[in-house]
């Protein structure tokens, strides 16, 4: 039997994507279909290089058409291509496919930490990430990414720097060391609209925003001009911060922001003989996120080597990724990605995107 394209389609047609739970043809992932005899190949296009199910999508595509009479070898490649959320943020002069808040209901639960780790994360395979750090009270992510100036501006824009294969802006490279930062809510708002127009971020995948802590009125006006594809949460477990961050939540819902999930940071703190100490308390941040029927994305455990890499400019997921909070960031980074491709896809497909009620 000659084997033709239109069998290879209807192969791959039985295989599904497994968080879409649509099949890859009706999804219009497979691409350049050559037939040479009983040597089939293609490419699958996957939604973000950061599929977490990368290996098993290739692995059924390439059982599904192997299982054709007269196929000897099947070869499939892998490609990615980010896909947008379709929002239009040419009026702020942008080309980002995907812009992400990450916050928290009150300061010092490892927003920062949290988001460092997860554009390097994302960076890391392959896709074009910029990092906005704009917690304009505490603008510590230069430290915290071992940086501390800007290259020379391009004219009248200004460029971002650009370290771990991530680009970054942050009002901390335009301030002196200890200089109090007072901002009051107009001139906030505009130093991050300034953030956004005036610098030259180029194409992005995604745009990472660290937002200041809270839910106060400053938050409220910079996620809402901020064009956001959807919110990361972080947490600590004990229940006053869990208050906080249902607040937090609370907020992205009024302004209609979808949200990719809540993290849970310093869950844990694993003792030298393995044991686990739960110093802030246990399974909140899972918790919150059942209650308020949004992803749960993960726990990272308290470790030293988590503030040293942030204090060090060298974060953890560059330093020590296969340690058990580098494999966390990374795990997280996935589901991010994967959140943000199953709403872009839906959105683009028609279906309906959950939001939250
Ligand atoms: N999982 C962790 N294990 C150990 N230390 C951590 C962890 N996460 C964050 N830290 C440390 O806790 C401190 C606060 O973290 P970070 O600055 O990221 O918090 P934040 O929520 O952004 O705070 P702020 O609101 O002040 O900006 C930092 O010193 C950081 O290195």
């Amino acid at each position: 039997m000659t084997i033709t394209k239109e069998n290879v389609l209807a192969a791959l047609s039985t295989v599904q994507e497994p968080e879409l739970h649509r099949d890859l043809v009706s999804l219009n992932m497979i691409k350049d279909i050559s037939i040479d005899g009983g040597n089939i190949s293609f490419t699958v296009e996957l939604t973000t290089p950061a599929c977490p199910l990368r290996g098993r999508i290739q692995n059924e595509a390439k059982d599904a058409v192997m299982r054709l009479p007269g196929v000897v070898n099947v070869n499939v490649k892998l490609d990615s291509r980010v896909v947008s959320d379709g929002r239009d943020r040419g009026v702020l002069g942008l080309s980002v496919k995907n812009a992400v808040a990450v916050a928290s209901g009150k300061g010092g639960v490892g927003k920062s930490t949290v988001s460092v780790n997860l554009a390097i994360a994302l960076a890391k395979t392959g896709a074009r990430v910029g990092l906005l750090d704009a917690d304009i009270y505490g603008p510590n992510v230069p430290t915290m990414m071992g940086i501390d100036h800007l290259p020379p501006a391009l004219g009248e824009k200004m460029l971002p720097a650009e370290v771990y294969g991530v680009k970054l802006m942050s009002i901390g490279f335009l301030v002196k060391p200890g200089q109090p930062l007072i901002w009051r809510g107009p001139m906030l708002h505009s130093a991050i609209r300034q953030f956004l127009t005036d610098v030259e971020w180029g194409d992005l995948d995604y745009l990472i925003i660290d937002l200041p802590p809270g839910t106060g009125d400053a938050q409220l006006s910079l996620a809402q001009s901020l064009a956001l594809s959807g919110a990361v949460i972080v947490t600590l477990p004990q229940a006053v911060s869990l208050e906080d961050a249902s607040r937090g939540l609370q907020m992205f819902k009024v302004l209609n922001v979808p949200i990719l999930g809540v993290v849970e940071n310093m869950s844990y703190l694993e003792l030298p003989d393995g044991t686990r100490v739960d110093v802030f308390g246990n399974g909140g941040g899972e918790t919150l996120a059942k209650e308020s029927d949004v992803p749960f994305l993960g726990t990272i455990p308290m470790d030293p080597d988590v503030r040293k890499g942030g204090d060090g400019g060298t974060p953890v997921v560059v330093s020590l990724p296969d340690s058990a909070s580098g494999k966390a960031f990374i795990d997280i980074a996935g589901k991010v990605a994967a959140s943000l491709s199953i709403a872009a896809k839906t959105e683009n497909s028609g279906l309906t995107i959950k939001m939250v009620e």
